[in-house]
């Protein structure tokens, strides 16, 4: 089956033409840059092992076809990844910036699960790539293996069956405790954190809880205690249970320095990411006695079969299982799939991880005004020729008071398409940044003669040049600006520009030029000075053909023109990839 790139592909040669007569040089570009085609068949990959109900969606969507391949690592992941529009995985690989080197083809990564720490987003953002994750689909199952933990290690349940496995009928050994009555800790009270704090209550167990954006009042209606710090927790309570990602804040958040402030046998439980308690630190709790149990289901290194804690009296552990139902799996895998087909096939970015979310009203809305801002992006890279490090949007008018962010990444991607490979609408914003692009963007809510309209000014090398676009009627794009002039031409196809004096004759003599050398004027739009004849004027030609080298020769030798310029833009209704 043939399939297509599902990214904006690379560049599209352009030379300079020698100078004609020393006049100012023209850029004209050999062949019109290639635009994407409509993708033919979404390509995606399964990369670990989800649900059947996952795999079911991905059988019966209409426009997809997949394939599983699961513990890909090094060089075969990194083959495999640029052989797909889109992937989901769990937390058995890891996206590294090696392993999309030289990517041109991927479009999405999903998590099926909310830890995206396996997915190197820094490298997917520059790639081009949304990187999305399925929040609330696994909190119930998370929440309730971190209380089956609490209550195997207060009762000691993994013990006493291995003893009766082994022929023992030991009652002594196995003394435990109630939860009733005891203080748990939370640290981090997002979705698993509240579920587990409810739990505990139902269970009769006071709570504590630290999370730097839980309110008073939020502590309030949930019924917990909220404090200011973790050491302030930790000479009060009887269980902790951390439900936070693994940041450079909670990395060792119970390591040497905490056993000495805990209350004397705290138990301790992670259900949340490996790395939040030094494993090391645990060991020395245990033997010394300052923690009375450590239940862990992940680990600093993943997967991890060799522990000293497995061997430890007072631990009870599990292989990453805290999403491991049912349940959760077939929720994950139906949302993640969900996720990733709505975005190939419309465009719509939802729990993105990396880039702003789209969603399918704010998509329509803007539509017409991503189509102008990626159009104006191309044009204005062109009419300024040179190497720019400094942008000025204006967004005029109705289009101010929307979500702006997505056009200016559209105008961006635009702008670099023809100079950086592979860029897109997600990249688009970051390449310019490390670029040393500085943007600054201004919204203006006051109509001009235009609904709504979006001007771009750039400089750099020492020049600065400025255009602007607008919609006109049913979504069609329009120039209505240029370098102060204004007009009114299209914005798709081949567009010469010349800058002129305004003097009689001059529309003549360029359509003879033109009309002799074979090439169709398909609509001319002039800009002027003033509102009398005689000064500085641009003129700007929506031609049918190639414009060979003698049309512009020929051009320049009239007195009255200064400079031309080809600029090519895609076909009238033709949109890139990422907005198709
Ligand atoms: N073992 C497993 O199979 C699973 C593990 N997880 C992990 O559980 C963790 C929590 O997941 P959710 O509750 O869904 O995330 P969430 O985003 O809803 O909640 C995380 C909470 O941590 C808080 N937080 C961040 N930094 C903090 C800090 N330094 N101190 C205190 N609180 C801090 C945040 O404010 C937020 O409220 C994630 O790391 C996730 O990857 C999630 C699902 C399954
Ligand atoms: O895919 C899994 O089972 C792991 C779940 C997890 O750790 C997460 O969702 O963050």
């Amino acid at each position: 089956m043939e399939t297509m790139s599902g990214v904006f592909p690379g560049t599209g040669a352009f030379r300079e033409p020698a100078s004609p007569g020393g006049a100012a040089p023209s850029l004209l570009y050999s062949q019109p840059p290639k635009l994407p085609h409509a993708i033919a068949m979404h390509r995606i990959l399964v990369l670990d092992d989800i649900a059947q109900e996952g795999l079911d969606l991905l059988a019966a969507a209409p426009g997809v076809e997949y394939e599983v391949r699961t513990k890909l690592k090094g060089e075969e992941l990194r083959q495999a990844l640029n052989e797909f529009d889109g992937a989901i995985l769990r937390s058995g690989v890891k996206i590294t910036p090696e392993s999309l080197e030289g990517n041109t083809r991927m479009r999405a990564l999903v998590r099926a699960g909310v830890g995206t720490d396996n997915i190197d987003k820094a490298a997917a953002t520059r790639r081009g790539i949304v990187v999305m994750n399925t929040p609330a689909g696994n909190t119930v199952s998370t929440a309730e293996h971190t209380f089956a933990m609490m209550l195997a290690l207060s009762r000691n349940i993994a013990p006493a069956h291995q003893s009766l496995a082994e022929g023992r009928w030991d009652r002594k050994a196995y003394m435990g405790n109630q939860l009733a009555g005891k203080t748990l800790g939370v640290v981090g009270m997002g979705r698993i954190g509240r579920e587990v704090a409810a739990r505990a209550q139902a269970f009769d167990m006071n709570v504590v809880a630290f999370d730097p954006f839980l309110t008073d009042d939020q502590a309030e209606s949930l019924k917990v205690k909220r404090v200011e710090t973790v050491d302030e927790m930790l000479p009060k309570i009887d269980y902790l249970t951390v439900h936070t990602p693994l940041t450079p804040e909670t990395k060792g958040l119970i390591g040497m320095a905490q056993l000495d402030k805990v209350k004397p046998g705290l138990r301790v439980v992670n259900v949340a990411r490996g790395g939040i308690y030094d494993e090391a630190a645990l060991v020395t709790g245990l033997e010394s006695g300052k923690l009375g149990g450590v239940a862990l289901d992940v680990y600093e290194n993943e997967p991890c079969t060799d522990s000293p804690l497995f061997q430890m009296p007072g631990t009870c552990c599990t292989p990453h299982l805290g999403a491991s139902t049912e349940e959760a799996q077939t929720q994950v895998a139906v949302e993640g799939i969900h996720l990733l087909i709505n975005y190939l096939q419309t465009g719509e970015i939802r729990h993105s991880v990396n880039v702003a979310s789209l969603d399918p009203k704010t998509l329509s809305e803007l539509r017409s005004y991503l189509n102008i801002a990626h159009r104006l992006g191309l044009l204005i890279h062109q009419w300024h020729g040179g190497g720019i490090d400094q942008i000025r949007l204006r967004y005029r008018g109705d289009v101010a008071g929307k979500d702006t962010r997505v056009l200016t990444n559209a105008f961006c991607a635009g702008l670099l398409e023809r100079v950086v490979e592979d860029v897109n609408v997600i990249n688009s914003e970051m390449l310019s940044k490390e670029r040393g692009i500085e943007l600054s963007i201004e919204h203006n809510s006051d109509q001009s003669a235009f609904t709504s309209s979006i001007i771009a000014e750039v400089s750099g090398g020492g020049k600065s040049v400025s255009a602007g676009a607008a919609v006109l009627g049913h979504g069609m794009p329009r120039l209505i600006l240029l370098d102060g002039y204004r007009l009114e031409s299209f914005l798709d196809g081949r567009l010469f520009v010349f800058a002129h004096k305004d003097v009689p004759g001059i529309i003549g003599s360029v359509g003879t030029v033109f009309g002799k050398n074979g090439v169709n004027i398909a609509q001319m739009a002039v800009g002027r000075e003033g509102d009398a004849p005689g000064g500085q004027a641009i003129g700007v030609l929506s031609v049918d053909g190639d414009v060979p080298n003698a049309v512009v020769n020929e051009l320049m030798e009239i007195d009255a023109i200064q400079q031309t310029k080809l600029i090519e833009l895609p076909a009238a209704g033709e949109l890139p990839t990422w907005m198709s």
